[in-house]
């Protein structure tokens, strides 16, 4: 009887809503994940100027994701939707090790920002399916991911195309985000164990 009850209240009452940013440098999957997440298919994408706006639900949240364009030239647009992110999906191509550095100081920079003091992050070490991908942990130690001593986040392995880790992401942002107490609170006590342990151990295929 509870447990039915419940079910039928999940279906309505309003869904609670999170606002995610998802940026990276360009040509790193941060659309391939998008519509993967969203129609469960790996469609083809051209560049994004601009940005791609979508809901994922996922175990009752309505996740608003916020896919920007990664080009460099456009990477100044960022900033002006930072504002009320709740979280960051930042996603690298795990098997262009010449542009991890590059993606290193556009993400310690991004994390600058007071618009994002806030905001856990969610690294996506993507492409994982590649034959020269680097494994997690080493992609963390290129990002100097240790160093966000004061910062809420999670590396994730992940590859778009077959959906590997995706949903491992979205369910450590379901946790997280709703668990928040303030803005401004630090934040590294949801830096449990367990997620280290999940970073340095990597994606399961
Ligand atoms: N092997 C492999 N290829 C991927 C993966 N994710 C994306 N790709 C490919 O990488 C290329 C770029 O993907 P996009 O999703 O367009 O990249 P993006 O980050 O949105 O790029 P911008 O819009 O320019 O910022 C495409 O050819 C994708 O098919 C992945 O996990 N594995
Ligand atoms: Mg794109």
């Amino acid at each position: 009887m509870g447990a039915r009850f419940s079910r039928i209240a999940k279906r309505f009452l309003p869904k609670s809503k999170v606002r995610i940013l998802m940026v990276g440098l360009d040509g790193s999957g941060k659309t391939t994940i998008l519509y993967k997440l969203k129609l469960g298919e790996v469609v083809t994408t051209v560049p994004t100027i601009g940005f791609n706006l979508e809901t994922v639900e996922y175990k009752g949240i309505n996740f608003t994701v916020w896919d920007i364009g990664g080009q460099e030239k456009i990477r100044k647009l960022w900033r002006h939707y930072f504002q009320n992110a709740q979280g960051l999906i930042f996603v690298v191509d795990s098997s262009d090790s010449e542009r991890l550095s590059e993606a290193r100081n556009e993400l310690h920079r991004i994390l600058t920002d007071n618009e994002l003091e806030g905001a856990c992050v969610l690294v996506f070490a993507n492409k994982q399916d590649s034959r020269n991908a680097l494994p997690v942990a080493e992609v963390a130690n290129k990002l100097g991911l240790h160093s966000l001593s004061k910062r809420c986040w999670l590396i994730q392995g992940t590859s778009a195309i077959s959906g590997q880790g995706l949903y491992e992401g979205l369910e450590w942002l379901s946790t997280t985000i709703p668990n928040k107490p303030e803005r401004s609170t630090s934040v590294s006590s949801f830096r449990s164990d367990s997620y280290e342990r999940k970073l340095v151990r990597g994606p399961r295929y």
